[in-house]
């Protein structure tokens, strides 16, 4: 039996799809499975050095990869809780932004977001989450992934969920991740081991939370919440399409990407 080299996101939105199967469970599939950041996976992607792997959206544009799984994602059909923007007042035309250095797909979606609301001075950094904390220059900053549930982080008057913001301003889900391959056959055979995983999570999900929850130090209903209200890892097909195109296209637009490419959408 082929060993498949899978890439999973290692932030808690994507622990339903990769953190669900004991290890030494009997499946059709062996996968070996490396939990690292998106942006991380991505480059080990690129080397080959992973068959298929969680992937942020823009990356697979930005590289022009060719093929993506339609059956899950990282996505949001309005707040997502852990992609938000926190500042201290309103802000401001001209402000200084920092953005989290992990971000490669969110960091774009702000940046059409203020684009879209008619903001054209604004002057962006990029900065490791710590780094962000020490800057007295900064007036917002964007977070993705579990740092959000950092206690603290709140306590800034404004957080803007990035999640939300796409909903009211473009009414569709926002995709920030999604399953990729150079080999179409390498995204097929993943399939089965992922459906599993999930099928694992949809049935044992109050007692995976609980658990989850002490580890992580998140109140159980948040962490249940975040994870079935918030993060939603499937998406009616016709949507996962629209949902890439879309922000494709609006990447293009604003000088982010610089061309359109096409590719295929497997299920
Ligand atoms: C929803 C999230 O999406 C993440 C955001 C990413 C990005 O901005 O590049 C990449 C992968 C996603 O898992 C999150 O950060 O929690």
């Amino acid at each position: 039996m082929k060993t498949l080299h899978f890439g999973g996101i290692d932030f808690i939105n994507a622990y339903p799809l990769v953190r669900t199967l004991p290890p030494d469970r009997n499946s059709n599939v062996k996968v070996e499975l490396t939990l690292a950041e998106p942006s991380q996976l991505y480059e080990k992607l690129l080397q080959h050095a992973l068959d298929v792997a969680m992937i942020p959206t823009y990356s697979f544009f930005e590289n022009a990869l060719p093929a993506m799984s339609g059956n899950y994602v990282i996505a949001s059909d309005g707040p997502v809780r852990s992609v938000c923007l926190y500042s201290q007042k309103q802000l401001e035309d001209g402000a200084l932004i920092a953005l989290d250095a992990k971000s490669r797909t969110s960091v774009r979606m702000l940046k059409i977001l203020l684009n879209e609301t008619g903001y054209q001075h604004i002057r962006y950094v990029s900065l490791p989450f710590e780094a962000m904390l020490l800057r007295k220059d900064i007036d917002a900053f964007l977070l993705i992934g579990d740092d959000n549930f950092q206690a603290g982080i709140p306590d800034l008057p404004l957080c803007i969920d990035l999640g939300k913001w796409w909903k009211e301003t473009f009414d569709t889900p926002f995709i920030y991740a999604v399953i990729a391959a150079f080999e179409k056959e390498n995204l097929v055979q993943v399939h089965p081991w992922l459906h599993e995983n999930y099928k694992f999570w949809e049935k044992n999900r109050t007692a995976f939370v609980n658990t989850w929850c002490c580890k992580l130090n998140i109140p159980e209903p948040e962490l249940l919440h975040y994870l079935t209200k918030n993060i939603l890892h499937t998406l009616n097909p016709g949507q996962v399409e629209s949902g890439v195109q879309l922000f494709q296209e609006l990447c293009v637009k604003y000088g982010l990407l610089r061309r359109i490419n096409s590719y295929q959408v497997f299920f």
